[in-house]
């Protein structure tokens, strides 16, 4: 491997060409020198603005390519799994967008794959993880600053979703971040999910027939602590993803920040972010930088590919959940020594 990590990157849509453009301004250490995408015309024009880089519209080819030492995966989710699957078998280290897989039984063989390599080469685009105020929030939480933690009261709120997004997908693609993120601050598992969906608001509607927006997530946690999540993917108005938690001694809440505050002609105001991209910029260039730092020594320094089928189990568990309406434990299996 030479001093700058080649990397192939795994679906060139809106995130895949986001982190592309992170390798050429943000991210040092890194080139892409490979892309692939079934939209031949998109691959290739990602590609042109690549000097060197080849152009594939078959992952598996993007892979194997000459140069690549490590994988990004930015397709959707159910694509996921075949292409670490190639990764795993050239011994890649790969960073595979959330979700890790749709499903658990997906990432329980991505697992089964890192066992018999007998090592960690996966880690799961988890961002929030590397964002400042959510680094505060765990630094606090793990100093006993607010005392055992009770509650996070969570929202997540998207001005709008695109034609591909279905009721499952607040859970499984939206939600999952908030079950990772809870994970992670409390230190715990989920061991069960309720979900309740009021009557779909309009937009949703018109979003897509019988989208099941807005929805409240209810999860219990190993340590007896209680997490909801209002997820609203047509919310109109931008942006938004705030948690505050309480503990026995008190309570810290992160995302109410405003770019800026105006006070004119009798009226005050805010801004609001418009997308995930703005909000998390500085996260995704962080997550990168550790990825590339550990995948340059072949090793895993973030949220592993059992963060990722944990995700997934709990996800399982919401899907049921908000299908039956019925309060559904989540099924987890025997964490392999490999994670712990
Ligand atoms: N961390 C975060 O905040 C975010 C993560 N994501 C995740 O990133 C991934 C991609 O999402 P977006 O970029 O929003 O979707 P997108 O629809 O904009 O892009 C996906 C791209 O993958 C391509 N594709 C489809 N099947 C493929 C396959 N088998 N192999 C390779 N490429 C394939 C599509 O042609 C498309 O260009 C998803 O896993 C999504 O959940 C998405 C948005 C934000
Ligand atoms: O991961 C993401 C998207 O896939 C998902 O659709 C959005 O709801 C999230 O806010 C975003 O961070």
């Amino acid at each position: 491997m030479t001093s700058t990590l080649g990397i192939a990157v795994i679906g060139t849509g809106k995130m895949g060409s986001d982190h592309v453009r992170r390798f050429g301004r943000t991210v040092g250490g890194a080139r892409v020198v490979a892309v692939a995408d079934p939209d031949g015309d998109r691959v290739k024009e990602v590609a042109a603005g690549l000097e060197g880089a080849g152009a594939h519209t078959d992952p598996a080819a993007a892979i194997a390519a000459p140069g690549v030492d490590a994988v990004l995966i930015a397709s959707p989710g159910p694509a996921h799994e075949e292409a670490i699957l190639h990764a795993l078998e050239r011994g890649l280290p790969v960073l595979c967008e959330k979700p890790l897989t749709p499903d658990p039984a997906g990432a329980l063989r991505i697992m089964e794959a890192e066992a018999r390599l007998g090592r960690r080469l996966v880690q799961v685009g988890f961002m929030r993880r590397y964002d400042a105020e959510y680094a505060r929030l765990k630094e606090l939480l793990d100093a006993g600053g607010i005392g055992r933690p009770l509650f996070l009261h969570c929202r997540h709120r998207n001005a709008a979703s695109p034609s591909f997004f279905t009721s499952d997908m607040l859970i499984s693609d939206s939600v999952v971040h908030e079950v990772d993120a809870a994970r992670w601050l409390l230190g715990q598992e989920i061991t069960a999910v309720t979900v309740l969906s009021p009557t779909p608001s309009s937009a949703a509607s018109a979003a897509r027939e019988g989208l099941r927006d807005p929805r409240f997530v209810l999860m219990e946690t190993s340590g007896g602590a209680v997490v909801d999540v209002e997820i609203f993917v047509n919310c109109g108005f931008g942006y938004q993803v705030q948690c505050e938690a309480v503990g026995e001694s008190g309570t810290a809440r992160i995302g109410d920040g405003h770019a800026m505050v105006v006070q004119s002609a009798g009226r005050w105001g805010g801004e609001i972010d418009q997308d995930f991209t703005v909000r998390f910029a500085d996260a995704y260039d962080r997550q990168l930088r550790r990825w590339v730092a550990a995948a340059a020594l072949g090793r895993v320094d973030g949220p592993d590919a059992w963060d990722g089928y944990a995700a997934a189990a709990v996800s399982e568990a919401g899907l049921t959940a908000a299908r039956s309406g019925v309060r559904t434990p989540v099924e987890l299996a025997q964490r392999p020594a490999l994670y712990s």
